[in-house]
């Protein structure tokens, strides 16, 4: 599952599961392709279309490869191929979006743009049926899909017919039955094309014939001999926040290299009321896993102040984080590699997975946010994953649902809360009136059905009237949505009688904010931080 050049290392370790080999061309939902994959239990890799040799992909011996969507159009000079030899390796092969129009240009079909363009939602008629079709669209159907393309195909390759057309690509889904080759105009690995994980597990199944014995007790075991592999002898500081992501790579770490690993919980000043306290005593008492707690709440506080770009404030974070790990690692004789939770959301939002054009929409602290020349190596185990796989990994990792359940917590904390210049008063003021939010959230019984929830501190103050006497002081704003995975979210639909019951205690109980408001936007176009 590594989106990286293939490595050597990682080939047998998954050799005793059928695996399926996606080639990346730069579409932004790649990824989704291999998480749709995972979750009908059928192991894969994730390879740039640039860095698969012939020679590696016969040694890693896929049962049927799948060429992802991208941006470029196949009929440009010097855009993309795909390896010519995988088509005289007697593979299935399904090409999605791009994948399928580079497949028909490789192979003496015709791709032209200038036609009718489809984005988003789009309906397509079945004229036929096909293996990867079967038992999910009858002919004769319309079925709801998801498009994102310019191009397509004009003319079919030999041996190719059509299954089914939509007014911007009568090819929508082709086949080649006899070699075993089909290619979708839309993408079958998004939610909104609601039918698209069975057409993707017919291709893994029937016509790749693979079993699906890939569960996330075979990815425990398999990242457990990978980290092994890694790291060898070495030593490694994992910095812990307490969070979902780092306790989960924390107790898998500590499954794998035992007291090879010590982690590290780096106090900034801008957690939230009590983290530090819970974060120690489940960490050194519960797992007996080595911490070390520091507080670097005035280092942060400091090289914070006058800060106000977001950008720079993140990458501020993400800096500091590194030199207080590097001190630290000092302090216990040296380690070699730094553990994060990374996940595959804070890689694909903070740069380009393929070097390709797909835009940074903020730093993540712990990817974009590193500095150049950090000398610890990383060891990243959940970096292709999406939050509810990693809380899956926890669950079966035998992690308390207090700690599987939270919500997600940034790691740049309240300073991506507090628009404009963090200070300590602001902080407090804000971790004050999140407090009162989340304890009613659980009161009511709130806080499993939100994704996450959290105040805002507004850098705007305001007039109000409170026991007769005048305030001017500042408004907060509450966000809470629901996710499946952060890549998009809803905002949740809270009573007006909940809400106001909030804002009351707000007003009454927090010193130096005097209005609040309710955050309706959703992702996208707003995310989920205000930062
Ligand atoms: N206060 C902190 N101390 C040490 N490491 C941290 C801290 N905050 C974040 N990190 C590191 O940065 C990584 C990314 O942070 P992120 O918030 O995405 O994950 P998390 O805190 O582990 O989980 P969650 O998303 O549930 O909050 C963490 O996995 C952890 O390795
Ligand atoms: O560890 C992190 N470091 C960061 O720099 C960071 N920025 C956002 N987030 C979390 O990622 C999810 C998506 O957030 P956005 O919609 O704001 O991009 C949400 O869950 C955010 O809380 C971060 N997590
Ligand atoms: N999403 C895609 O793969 C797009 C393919 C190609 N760039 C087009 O516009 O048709
Ligand atoms: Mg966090």
């Amino acid at each position: 599952m590594t989106h990286a050049a293939p490595d050597a290392a990682s080939a047998p370790l998954a050799q005793h599961h059928d695996r399926i080999l996606i080639l990346d061309f730069g579409s932004q939902v790649t990824q989704l392709i291999a998480r749709r994959l995972r979750e009908s239990g059928v192991y894969c890799e994730v390879w740039p279309f640039n860095a698969a040799p012939d020679d590696r992909i016969r040694a890693f011996a896929p049962k049927g490869i799948i060429l992802s969507g991208g941006p470029a159009s196949a009929t440009d000079e010097g855009s993309p191929r795909a390896p010519q030899a995988i088509f005289e390796m007697g593979l299935p092969i399904l090409g999605i979006c791009y994948g399928q129009q580079v497949m028909a240009h490789q192979l003496g079909g015709l791709v032209e743009g200038g036609h009718l363009r489809e984005f988003g939602r789009a309906h397509i008629d079945v004229t036929g049926d096909c293996a990867i079709t079967q038992g999910v669209w009858a002919p004769g159907a319309r079925e709801q899909v998801w498009m994102s393309h310019g191009d397509r195909i004009t003319r079919l390759p030999e041996g190719f017919r059509v299954v089914a057309a939509s007014e911007g690509a009568p090819f929508a889904v082709i086949a080649n039955d006899e070699r075993r080759y089909y290619g979708t105009m839309f993408h079958p690995e998004v939610v909104h094309t609601p039918h698209g994980a069975a057409l993707l597990k017919n291709f893994s199944h029937i016509v790749c014939g693979c079993s699906g014995d890939w569960t996330m007790g075979a990815f425990r075991a398999e990242m457990i001999a990978k980290i092994r592999a890694q790291v060898g002898t070495g030593r490694v500081v994992c910095g812990l926040s307490g969070g979902v992501d780092s306790s989960v790579a924390a107790v898998l770490l500590h499954e794998a290299i035992g007291d090879q690993l010590t982690c590290i919980y780096v106090d900034h000043g801008l957690m939230r009321a009590n983290e530090s306290e819970q974060v120690v005593s489940t960490f050194r008492d519960r797992f007996n896993i080595k911490l070390v707690h520091r507080d670097a709440s005035d280092l942060f506080l400091g090289q914070l102040s006058g800060v106000t770009d977001p950008e720079i404030k993140r990458k501020t974070i993400g800096r500091l984080f590194i030199e207080v790990f590097e001190e630290e690692q000092q302090k216990i004789g040296g380690a070699d590699f730094l553990a994060q939770g990374t996940l595959y959301p804070d890689v694909i939002e903070s740069v380009s997975a393929t070097g390709g054009p797909s835009v940074t929409i903020k730093s993540h602290h712990n990817v974009g946010g590193l500095p150049e020349g950090m000398r610890m190596k990383l060891v990243e185990p959940l970096r292709d994953l999406f939050k509810d796989e990693v809380r899956v990994l926890g669950r079966e990792l035998g992690i308390p649902e207090t700690i599987v359940g939270r919500h997600p917590f940034p790691g740049p904390g309240l300073a991506i809360r507090i628009p404009g210049e963090v200070t300590k008063e602001k902080a407090d003021i804000l971790r004050h009136a999140d407090t009162i939010y989340l304890e009613e959230i659980r009161n009511a019984g709130l806080y499993d059905a939100i994704w996450q929830a959290f105040a805002v501190l507004l850098p705007v103050r305001t007039v109000g009237v409170m026991g007769d006497g005048r305030t001017y002081d500042s408004a907060c704003a509450l966000r809470a949505v629901t996710s499946t995975d952060g890549m998009t979210a809803d905002v949740y639909p809270f009573s007006m009688e909940f809400l106001t019951r909030v804002a009351a205690r707000i007003v009454n109980e927090v010193r130096g904010i005097n209005r609040v408001t309710y955050d309706i936007t959703s992702k996208p176009p707003g995310t989920i931080e205000w930062e």
